[in-house]
């Protein structure tokens, strides 16, 4: 090949015993026959690629839209699956330009050169995993898989020698580190021959790091100068000295392994040597010589890898002669004079490695980001997108959590179900909503049957009885996407107010209705006496047993699961024990209400798949959806105080708030921190609101930007955006909400996957429940004031702090206590129909208006199951008002001696209880007499108070 060469200094580089490869690649460069022409024309014998030219290429090569979006029509595929597609289509084509090289040459040249991912630099295991999986994928002899030179990746490179893969050893900066890995070389070979494999095929080159070095040392020397140090003349002689210097000698250690009887065994079975391989050989410092890394490297069998510049200078005015063994005396006695002088060679060498891991590691997250905004852009409205505004603080610390969480592969880590990620408890046994999809897709038959049989069936109605996670998803399916035409309506039921259980009832003809009981534990009281009253009803509808109207959902081996076995229900769908009901929307808790209503559960779990391969561990957590909102979230909580995260949706998405309020407070509000979730509350105007909001818009389709959030935005207030096209996204927003708040999890330094504040509500509960069965009554108790139909109640240390006056001046202290940073929670033990509602909606926006502080309005024991957890054991910062009123008429309970009246009675006393146990402000009025009237007076009262303050 050679021999028809026209002579240019870089094709007389052969008659020196070196190789030249080229430090780049791109596809346009390797399609057009570019390549190819520099194999003719340069004696070009191979390429190497690394994270950053990688990033050079994919991220700003406008030929790659084209390519990612091929592949994406072939089927979904997280980031990092698109890079390496991308990465190795490119290494394939590369690898078949430089085959006849490699081909001529016996397999000593012709190589090109991938690199595994910079993040398993320290892991021994994946690495060696990473470079099987590249090898195979790549599938060419002349493929090379770069490994990092760290003393982790020893073991793994003399693997992958064993194995018969050809490995480029990469970031070598010192001589200690270069023999450790030239005899892992040997050792890999050595165990071949053992074995009695072949060894004459495997090519590998130590890639050995030059003007880095430069670059570290002679800013020492420069700095030292300029402090005008002693031995600055003696320093000044060292500059751009002590790189080739260290070259010179790792190639005199090459030699003498070369030399030695073990090589020679090795040889004679045809082994090839570990070529050194000059990299980082384009000349950093302007006052060098432009081809001085190359010039002074020349050598028998050794390879010199160049990006385009400095091989093009190279071509035009390099001198090619033998240098490398020259001056070998000199280069060793300026090491010496190095280490005399303190320059800390072996120092700069290790911070070298780690910056170039580092660097590689900034660049990868850079190609990956790259990627995912291609992919992105690619699926367009299939996929909701997350934009964050922050202020300038908050955006930097958001931006510096997601380095450390890059440097400390959190995403990775989360992936791979590590608890260290937060408090290493249990988190691990917590993560299976991570695979909701894949196991969704495996029980997709089941819920497609459940679906038809519905329709076949003619039901018209479909009664869910679940309370918190179990509920709230499914209430999203259903506000979010209606009435499926010829379809059944699903109701969702989580209340235990005697007055909503009969209006379900009416609303529904049990003979016509399927019912679905729902509960992960199957032991939660709610759904159990639910299903106790309407099997009543649909056995009296229906004049025989309604088994075959009744559905569970529940977690294998529940005692719902029994007797719903024991009664003979229709179907039993399991859920999966290693997700929490917060985080169950997308298993069977919401699937199967969801098939059952007629909506397509393929299409649901699809859509997820998007969002699922957005937030993978490829992807870095700035362009990660999922741990972008997640870090906000944290951060702008922890370090801003900003921890009253504040929904504002577009209408036919509101529901999702509810569902957010549970997934936010109950994971994250514990241990005295969390974040606050305020769902429904009115935008206001700039100044009605304290600083320790962050606003999620929940933006639908194509409506304009909510000029209140402008206000807002502009006025500092972090505004995050979930920006879904079509209602059909909402699962990713699920998805998205999930992942986000594990990392806020993370950053809060809690397990988000506990409520242990809620289970001391359910204790106090069945106290009561208990005694009412024993008794016929609940436990006395009494007022420490009274004020017309309303009466007033609290524990002893409120009590103290609110006075025995008027309702005026009771209530008037109670709010007295809000201050900065304060939330007001309306906690209404009544109905949930649209009149309560508009009433707490009234009262909680006069609040917040004229004490500038977050509310939340709530119906019990709805929310119990939900941001319950965080006002008992989030941050003090809740000031509570719980509701009660006589109920206008009751409903019993078949088979037990408690009524629904009972039941939730006992359960916001037993929610008072807790509140005041955990030292929270506190009060409860109830309403005697007439229920509209009460909540008129109390509305009033707020008024006049307010109007006063
Ligand atoms: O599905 P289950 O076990 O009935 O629980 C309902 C809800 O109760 C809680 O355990 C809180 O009380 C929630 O986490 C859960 O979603
Ligand atoms: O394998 C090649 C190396 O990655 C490359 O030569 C590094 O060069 P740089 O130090 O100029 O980045």
């Amino acid at each position: 090949m050679e021999g028809t060469l026209p002579e240019t200094p870089l094709t007389g580089l052969a008659r020196h015993g070196q190789s030249i490869w080229l430090d780049f690649i791109r596809r346009d460069f390797v399609e057009d026959g570019r390549l190819a022409a520099m194999v003719k024309e340069d004696a070009l014998k191979g390429v190497t690629s690394n994270p950053a030219i990688f990033e050079q290429a994919i991220g700003h090569g406008a030929e790659y839209e084209e390519a990612v979006q091929a592949l994406l029509e072939t089927g979904s595929l997280t980031a990092g699956e698109l890079y390496e597609a991308l990465a190795v289509e490119d290494i394939r084509q590369a690898c078949q330009v430089l085959r006849p090289v490699f081909d001529e040459t016996n397999g000593r040249d012709g190589y090109v050169s991938l690199e595994v991912s910079p993040y398993l630099a320290h892991d021994s295991k994946r690495s060696l995993e990473e470079a099987r999986r590249l090898w195979q994928q790549v599938d060419h002899p002349n493929v090379m898989i770069k490994i990092p030179a760290t003393e982790e990746a020893i073991p793994a490179i003399e693997q992958a020698i064993a194995e018969g893969i050809n490995v480029n050893v990469t970031l070598l900066f010192a001589i200690g580190m270069y023999k450790k890995v030239l005899e892992a070389y040997l050792k890999g070979l050595e165990t071949r021959v053992k074995a009695g494999l072949p060894v004459g095929h495997i090519g590998s080159v130590a890639s050995f790091f030059v003007s880095r070095i430069d670059g570290r040392i002679d800013a020492r020397i420069d700095r030292r100068i300029a402090a005008e140090d002693p031995e600055s003349e003696a320093l000044k002689a060292l500059r751009g000295q002590v790189a080739i210097a260290n070259a010179r000698m790792a190639y005199q250690h090459y030699l003498s392994v070369i030399a030695s009887p073990r090589w020679q065994a090795l040889a004679a079975k045809g082994a090839q040597t570990q070529r050194l391989l000059w990299a980082s050989t384009s000349t950093k410092d302007k006052a060098y010589r432009d081809v001085l890394y190359v010039e002074e490297l020349i050598g028998t069998d050794t390879v010199n890898t160049l990006p385009p510049r400095t091989l093009e200078a190279f071509r035009d005015h390099g001198v090619p002669e033998g240098r490398l063994v020259q001056n070998v005396d000199a280069a060793r006695k300026i090491l010496l004079e190095a280490e005399r002088l303190g320059l800390d060679l072996d120092g700069v060498a290790t911070t070298l490695l780690e910056e170039g891991v580092a660097a590689f590691e900034v660049a990868f997250d850079g190609l990956l980001g790259a990627v995912a905004a291609r992919r992105e852009a690619v699926l367009g409205e299939r996929l909701m997108r997350v934009s964050l505004a922050l202020s300038g603080e908050l955006e930097n610390a958001v931006v510096a959590a997601g380095k450390s969480w890059s440097h400390d592969g959190k995403v990775r880590r989360i992936w791979e179900r590590d608890a260290s990620v937060w408090t290493n408890g249990p988190e691990s046994k917590w993560l299976g909503w991570l695979d909701v999809v894949k196991n969704g897709r495996a029980a997709l038959e089941a819920y497609e049957a459940l679906g038809r049989e519905v329709k076949e069936r003619g039901y018209s109605d479909v009664l869910l009885l679940a309370m918190g996670g179990s509920s709230l998803g499914p209430e999203v399916l259903e506000e979010t996407f209606g009435r499926v035409s010829g379809g059944p309506k699903l109701h969702v039921l989580d209340s235990t107010d005697p007055q909503q259980v009969a209006s379900f009832r009416k609303a529904i003809d049990p003979a016509k209705t399927l019912f679905i009981v729902s509960s992960k534990s199957g032991s939660t009281l709610e759904p159990n006496i639910l299903f106790a009253y309407f099997w009543d009803q649909a056995e009296k509808a229906l004049g025989r047993s309604p088994s075959e109207h009744f559905v569970a959902v529940t977690d294998p081996g529940s005692s719902l699961e029994a007797l719903a076995k024991e009664r003979g229900f229709a179907h039993i769908f399991h859920g999966n024990p290693e997700i929490g009901g917060r985080y169950s929307v997308l298993s069977a808790f919401g699937l199967a209400p969801a098939a059952a209503a007629g909506y397509d559960v393929r299409a649901l779990l699809d859509s997820t798949q998007l969002m699922i391969e957005a937030c993978d561990a490829s992807v870095p957590p700035v362009t990660n959806p999922g741990v972008n909102l997640g870090l906000a979230l944290g951060v702008a909580a922890t370090s801003f105080r900003r921890d009253k995260v504040t929904f504002v949706a577009s209408q036919k998405i509101a529901s999702l708030g509810a569902w957010l309020e549970q997934l936010l407070a109950e994971s994250t509000g514990k241990n005295g921190t969390g974040l606050i979730p305020i769902d429904g509350e009115p935008l206001g105007t700039p100044e009605v609101y304290g600083d320790d909001r962050v606003f999620v818009e929940l933006r639908l389709g194509h409506e304009p930007v909510n000029p209140g959030l402008k206000a807002l935005r502009e006025a500092g207030h972090p505004v995050v955006t979930l920006h879904l096209d079509d209602v059909s996204q909402i699962v990713q927003a699920f998805f998205v909400f999930e992942f986000a708040t594990a990392v806020a999890g993370s950053v809060l330094g809690i397990n988000p996957f506990d409520q242990p504040d809620v289970e001391f509500s359910k204790v106090e509960t069945r106290k009561l429940t208990k005694a009412y069965a024993e008794t016929g009554h609940l436990p006395e108790e009494t007022p420490f004031a009274k004020d017309g139909d309303l009466a007033f109640y609290a524990d002893e240390r409120n009590r103290e702090a609110l006075g025995n006056g008027s309702a005026e001046t009771i209530l008037k202290a109670h709010f007295d206590r809000v201050g900065k940073n304060d939330y007001i929670g309306l906690l209404a033990y009544i109905e949930r129909n649209k009149a309560h509602i508009a009433w707490e909606q009234t009262v909680r926006t006069e609040l917040r208006d004229q004490l500038h502080v977050a509310t939340a309005a709530q119906f019990g024991p709805r929310f119990l199951h939900s941001t319950g957890q965080a006002y008992k054991g989030g941050p003090n910062s809740g000031v509570f008002l719980q509701v009660t009123a006589d109920d206008a008429a009751d409903l019993p309970i078949p088979g037990h001696a408690y009524s629904f009246g009972v039941v939730k009675a006992a359960q916001a006393r037993g929610d008072f209880d807790v509140l005041a146990a955990r030292g929270r402000r506190a009060l409860r009025v109830h309403i005697a007499g007439p229920l509209h009237a009460g909540l008129d007076r109390l509305a009033q009262l707020v008024t006049d108070i307010l109007k006063g303050a």
